[in-house]
């Protein structure tokens, strides 16, 4: 049996201001880099061990990676960072909180894009600032993998052939696999991992700094999953990020 850990990263800045964040550079608050050593602990007391770890190039995620393998002293274990298990785009919604969104665009908007898997916020201008073709970390994408925008169903598209190409082929030469991402980059993953329904992945929620192990069998199908740590507090986590909502 593999066991396969994700961990979603700690509180944000602009998770604490209730903000689209995105493709945004935000870093953790220090609730958030708590949320990341306690993830640590929780995954040394498991017994849990990592030879590879994976994750963005934002920092919120990066840093969650690097607090919780200080607190399992393996700061030295080699680190992927790749553009496609960022945070989904929100387009023109980044930066913006709940009041400012609904006040631009009206409720009934809000509800159409909370429920929907392929319908994407508005998109950016090429010369808004917030538009990543004009960042150093992203100079090797070609001009069409640069997002102005993602509904659900772009994000799962443009990490899946990382997951094909890069992490299955290491799980499958027996690494011990870490995953720090974000909300909506890990979605994509469990919809994959667990055949989730595009309606329902909507509705699925994963909290932030609390780990998730996949046991998969060998051909890396899984065979169940759980958090670590108090379920009674993963589940009321779940249940406080689903009225956040993934950003
Ligand atoms: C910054 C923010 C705006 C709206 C809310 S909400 O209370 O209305 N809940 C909410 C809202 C959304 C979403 C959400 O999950 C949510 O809980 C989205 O997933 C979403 C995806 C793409 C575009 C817009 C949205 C979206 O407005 C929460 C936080």
């Amino acid at each position: 049996m593999i066991k396969l850990v994700l961990l979603r990263h700690g509180e944000s800045q602009w998770n604490r201001e209730n903000r689209f964040t995105g493709w945004k550079d935000i870093d953790l608050t220090e609730k958030g880099v708590g949320e990341a050593r306690s993830a640590g602990d929780l995954m040394q007391a498991e017994g849990l061990t990592f030879d590879v770890a994976y994750t963005s190039v934002l920092k919120r995620a990066i840093r969650t990676l690097w607090n919780a393998l200080d607190r399992m002293d393996l700061m030295w274990i080699p680190v992927n960072r790749t553009w496609r298990l960022n945070e989904r785009h929100y387009g023109s919604l980044q930066g913006l909180n709940k009041s400012e969104t609904a006040e631009l665009h009206g409720e009934e908007q809000v509800l159409v894009w909370r429920r929907s898997y392929d319908t994407p916020p508005p998109a950016l201008e090429k010369d808004d600032e917030r538009y990543p073709g004009n960042d150093r970390r992203y100079a090797s994408l070609d001009a069409s993998e640069i997002p102005v925008t993602e509904c659900l169903k772009d994000t799962v598209a443009r990490f899946l052939p990382y997951w094909s190409e890069e992490i299955e082929p290491a799980i499958k030469a027996g690494k011990r696999v870490l995953i720090v991402a974000h909300g909506n980059s890990l979605r994509a993953l469990v919809k994959y991992l667990d055949n989730v329904s595009e309606e329902d992945i909507v509705g699925l929620n994963i909290p932030t700094g609390i780990p998730l192990v996949y046991e998969l069998d060998d051909n890396l199908k899984p065979l169940r999953h759980y958090y670590l740590g108090d379920q009674e507090a993963a589940a009321k986590a779940a249940a406080a990020v689903a009225s956040q909502g993934c950003k």
